[in-house]
């Protein structure tokens, strides 16, 4: 990946291999571009595979930090464009120097316009033009950019002549483009050319069955970025921490906990009293601090004395944790003997089934699954 340009935080830019000798090579590509399988996810990547290969624009859809551009990223990856895949943050660059920074300018076009500069529209010939954040830009090159997607020209600023580009665009927003259309704050005709084809990606928290495949990324991503750090190890207590948790953040904030537990656990493993203590409430771990080594997935009728061996070594307990893995052991136990059925397996429990789901849902347990 190269960066270019004069906001180097708002544009990026990724020449691919062509999508089907990948796809040779590695089995089914998209899975590899985007990890996780929940039938949203499913969903999702066969139409971004049916999609990719089209020339009309893409809206990618959904909160901030799900995954967005590795969406927006995989569309150019399979569609066996050459170009490049130009990707601009829309909310990053000031309003009065978007155009300048799309359509390029010449010479003279503007103070401090010393020499001509080509447009990142014109970058993203026979590639891709991934416009992030497209509910950030002004009135004004919403207009401008509606022209250029339906007349494939551009027109440099300052400039007389224009200039052919073929270039495909993908865009992205975390906000209700329909909402703006609605308040007069985005164009009704730009918001239908640009969703040809909607792309919705669901939050973290909407396929917590995705958490230790994303996790196992992330883990694998931040070993690349700083080799000969050890990596920490995640538990299965750690994992349902994780997967319980909310996430606004979506997977940005789910990549923070990652870099914590380097820092903090490298080369040891994570339980989710790790995850809650060090990695969530941010308490550094401490030198003499005994970890948890309470026997994990307790039986219903538990070891009296493997309890009191653990107690008489002094062995740190957050009961609250303890209880809640007791709580998912059981519940995954109950489902697995029902074959999933959750209405016989909340009888099992003596539970509502409806606080069965609940529970089910706050501790990311697909009966599916089981
Ligand atoms: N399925 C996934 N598996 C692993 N990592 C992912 C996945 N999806 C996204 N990420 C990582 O999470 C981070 C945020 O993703 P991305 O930038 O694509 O989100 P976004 O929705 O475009 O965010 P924003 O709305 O702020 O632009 C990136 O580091 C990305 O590599």
């Amino acid at each position: 990946m190269t960066t270019h340009w004069m906001f180097q935080e708002a544009v990026t830019t990724v020449v691919p291999l062509p999508g089907s000798v990948e796809q040779a090579l590695c089995g089914r590509l998209i899975d590899r571009l985007i990890p996780g399988n929940a039938p949203r996810m499913q969903r999702l990547k066969q139409l971004v595979e049916f999609v990719a290969p089209c020339d009309a624009p893409a809206l990618v859809i959904g909160p901030s930090g799900s995954g967005k551009e590795l969406v927006a990223e995989a569309l150019h990856r399979l569609s066996g464009r050459r170009g490049e895949f130009v990707a601009v943050n829309c909310a990053a660059i000031p309003a009065e120097l978007l155009e300048g920074e799309l359509f390029g300018h010449e010479k003279g076009a503007f103070t401090g316009a010393e020499r001509s500069r080509t447009g990142l529209i014109e970058l993203a010939a026979g590639g891709t033009l991934f416009l992030d954040e497209i509910g950030d830009m002004p009135l004004a090159m919403q207009a401008k950019l509606l022209r250029v997607l339906e007349s494939r020209q551009i027109r440099r600023v300052g400039g007389n002549g224009t200039v052919s580009v073929d270039f495909r665009v993908v865009a992205a927003t975390h906000r209700g483009l329909e909402a703006m259309v609605t308040a007069g704050t985005f164009r009704a005709d730009l918001f239908y050319r640009l969703s040809a084809f909607p792309l919705d990606v669901p939050a973290l928290s909407e396929r917590p069955g995705d958490l230790p495949v994303i996790l196992e990324r992330l883990v694998e991503d931040q070993r690349k970025q700083t080799p000969g750090f050890p990596a920490p190890e995640f538990d299965t207590s750690a994992l349902r921490a994780l997967a319980a948790r909310d996430w606004p953040g979506n997977i940005r904030e789910l990549r923070s906990i990652v870099q914590r537990a380097f820092a903090f656990f490298g080369g040891q493993t994570v339980t989710a009293r790790e995850v809650e203590r060090n990695l969530i409430q941010m308490q550094p771990p401490l030198a003499e601090e005994n970890r948890c080594e309470w026997p994990e997935a307790p039986s219903p009728a538990g070891d009296a004395s493997s309890f009191d061996a653990a107690l008489s070594k002094g062995v740190d307990l957050d009961l609250r944790i303890y209880l809640r893995d007791i709580e998912v052991s059981l519940i995954e136990a109950a489902l697995g003997q029902t074959a999933g059925c959750v209405t016989r397996a909340a009888e099992a429990l003596r539970l509502r089934r409806t606080t069965l789901i609940e529970k089910m849902k706050k501790y990311g347990i697909a009966a599916a699954a089981i």
